[in-house]
Formats: C-alpha cells, sequence, structure tokens
C-alpha cells in the first residue's frame, strides 16, 4: 500500500465523495464487560451535519492525503494506520480485489478534531467503505460489517449514520424512529482523550441501562428523557482531563442550554438547544470567549 501526497491527475473524472458525520453519544450507559474486556454499552447516538468529508478519485495502488484544520493531528500516523485506508483495503479484500491494483486515492479533509469522543475515524473509515462500495457497485452487507466491527466498535453505528440506540460492544443496533428539530452545539477544548484510558479508569462497570425508547416526539419530552440518563464515562474523563468540567461550565452558563453532557470518552461536550439557530448563537459567543476551543453547531439530525 503507498501514500501519495499527490491527488488525481489533471482531467480526471471529478471525485465522488461523502460527509462522515460526527458521532454524538447523547447518552452513554456502561452496563457490563465482556471476557475480552470490551464493555457492554446503551447509548443513544445522533449524527448531526458536523463532520469530515472524504472524496474517492482516480490514483496509483491505493492511497491516501490529508488537508483541513486539524490534519496536522493525523501528521504522525503512518497512512497504512489510517482508518481510512484501513477501512478501504478491508472493503476491497472483502470484495474479492487486491488493494494494491485499485488505482484510487482517498482525499480526506479532517475537520473533526482526532481523538476527541466524537468518533471522527469511525466515521472516517465508514466513509470510506461507502465509497469503495459505491465505486465497486455493491452494498455493504452482514460480512462486511462484522470485519468493520473489528476496525473500531463505533464503525458500525457510523455506517448507519443515522438517529440509533447502541448496545452489545456498540454493535447492535435499533434506528430510532425520530427525534425532534432541535440545535447541538458540540466544544472541544483541543486536549486529545485517549479512549482505552476512559475505560480502564471507570470502576462501575454495571449501571442500570437506559429505560427503552424509540425517539421523541417533541423537544421538551426529549430532554426530560435524556436528564434520566447519563454518560458513565464523564467522571474518569474529567479526571483525566479536567477541562472537560469548564467545557461544561460554560455550556451551562447559557440559560437556553437544556442539557450538556460529554460525548463518548471525550473530550468533546455538547449542548442541546431548542433551534440550530439558538445554538449557533451560543457557539458565536464560546468562540469570541475561548478562541482556541474547537466549537461547531449545527440542527441535531
Ligand atoms: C466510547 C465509544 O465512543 C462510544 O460510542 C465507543 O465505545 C468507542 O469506540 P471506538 O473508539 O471505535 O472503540 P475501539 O477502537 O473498538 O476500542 C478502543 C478501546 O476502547 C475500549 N472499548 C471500546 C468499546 C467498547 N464497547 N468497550 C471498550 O472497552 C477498549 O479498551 C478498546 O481497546
Ligand atoms: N482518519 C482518522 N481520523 C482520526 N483518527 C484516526 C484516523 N485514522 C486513525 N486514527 C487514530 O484513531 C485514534 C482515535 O481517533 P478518533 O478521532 O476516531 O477518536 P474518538 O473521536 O475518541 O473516537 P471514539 O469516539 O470512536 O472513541 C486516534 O488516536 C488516531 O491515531
Amino acid at each position: 500500500m503507498t501514500s501519495l501526497k499527490a491527488g488525481p491527475a489533471p482531467g480526471a473524472p471529478a471525485p465522488r465523495s461523502e460527509f462522515a458525520r460526527a458521532k454524538v453519544n447523547l447518552a452513554l450507559h456502561v452496563v457490563g464487560q465482556r471476557a475480552d474486556g470490551y464493555h457492554l454499552l446503551d447509548s443513544i447516538v445522533a449524527f448531526p451535519a458536523i463532520g469530515d468529508r472524504l472524496s474517492l478519485m482516480e490514483g496509483a495502488g491505493l492511497a491516501m492525503s490529508v488537508a483541513g484544520p486539524f490534519a496536522s493531528q493525523l501528521a504522525d500516523l503512518d497512512p497504512k494506520d489510517n482508518l481510512v485506508l484501513r477501512a478501504a483495503a478491508l472493503t476491497l479484500e472483502h470484495a474479492g480485489l487486491d488493494p494494491e491494483g485499485a488505482g484510487l486515492h482517498l482525499r480526506l479533509e479532517k475537520s473533526l478534531p482526532v481523538a476527541s469522543g466524537i468518533g471522527g475515524g469511525s466515521a472516517d473509515a465508514a466513509a470510506a467503505i461507502r465509497l469503495v462500495c459505491d465505486h465497486l457497485g455493491i452494498e455493504p452487507d452482514d460480512g462486511l460489517r462484522a470485519k468493520a466491527l473489528k476496525l473500531g466498535a463505533d464503525v458500525p453505528m457510523c455506517l448507519a449514520m443515522r438517529p440509533l440506540r447502541a448496545r452489545g460492544i456498540g454493535d447492535d443496533l435499533v434506528p430510532l424512529a425520530h427525534l425532534p428539530d432541535a440545535g447541538i452545539l458540540l466544544v472541544n477544548p483541543v486536549v486529545p482523550v485517549a479512549t482505552p484510558a476512559i475505560f480502564r479508569r471507570l470502576s462501575e462497570k454495571s449501571n442500570p441501562p437506559i429505560e427503552a425508547s424509540d425517539g421523541w416526539d417533541s423537544y421538551a419530552q426529549m430532554i426530560d428523557m435524556l436528564c434520566l440518563m447519563r454518560n458513565d464515562l464523564e467522571g474518569p474523563a474529567i479526571a483525566l482531563a479536567p477541562a472537560i468540567a469548564e467545557v461544561l461550565g460554560a455550556l451551562r452558563g447559557f440559560p437556553d442550554c437544556a442539557l450538556a453532557r460529554m460525548s463518548g470518552s471525550g473530550a468533546t461536550c455538547f449542548g442541546l438547544f431548542e433551534t440550530a439557530g439558538r445554538a449557533e448563537a451560543a457557539a458565536g459567543d464560546l468562540r469570541r470567549l475561548f478562541p482556541h476551543w474547537w466549537v461547531a453547531a449545527a440542527a441535531l439530525t
């Protein structure tokens, strides 16, 4: 597998492109642990329109390049270890093809902070699978989804990329029938947090599951129900990265922020607002007050 910095040849066909939306755990309960160490989860997950962009074009062998605001956070990562190339190779092999002979170049526009609890790498991997499948004229099947899970527990949910409830190790997925209109604000203090370190610090691994739900009709109902839920990784993550508490404090300072919580293993936190406009207004304030933080707002779905 090679990595070329150069993009496609001039005059080549326009690239296909996919949006790799951030995965936000609106609630994350840790309900058990498997013999192999992986934790059993119960999570409500949304995919707002905030994310990376991945494009597929003609190239030599199988290669990738990275640009965008957070490209520098991946500069030390060997491209063959990048989840984009690993997912593309996996998909080609699943289709019985040699990745070396693929003639494909993937260009990643990295806009999500790395190691931030919003599944950026998993979202990129899922986008690579979708793009390569589309290129080959195939659909991701159960066999490919099972292989994708080995890339990361979040990859199958990022392949689904729609509001859902995730159980098991994050791979038992049930779509939510409906989420109401709302706005979401994502804030990261630009402190990378490694997921294994947070799970290691977790002392209570048998917490109550989420009360059954297939979604909510109104904003008020959604907030009431989410307020009864938790992110069980929040305490261990704050102990390791105290800036998370500062972010939560800033979000809770907005009177119209109905709920502020950490996503995944952190450090990104989210705030929920009644509309995307209100979330965007709060984003503007935070960008002025904390210019070194990463701040993004959008509609919840
Ligand atoms: C915390 C979440 O982001 C919630 O969506 C995910 O569970 C983590 O997903 P991910 O980063 O794609 O996870 P992986 O790359 O498969 O695992 C990273 C590490 O997290 C821990 N891990 C992950 C998922 C899980 N259900 N239990 C775990 O204990 C394991 O130590 C594993 O070595
Ligand atoms: N395309 C990619 N984008 C981001 N990280 C990648 C990528 N490919 C490989 N990685 C590696 O994966 C690790 C986890 O990064 P990622 O941004 O997915 O974390 P995360 O947002 O905490 O994920 P999760 O919420 O799934 O735990 C990083 O340390 C990075 O080295």
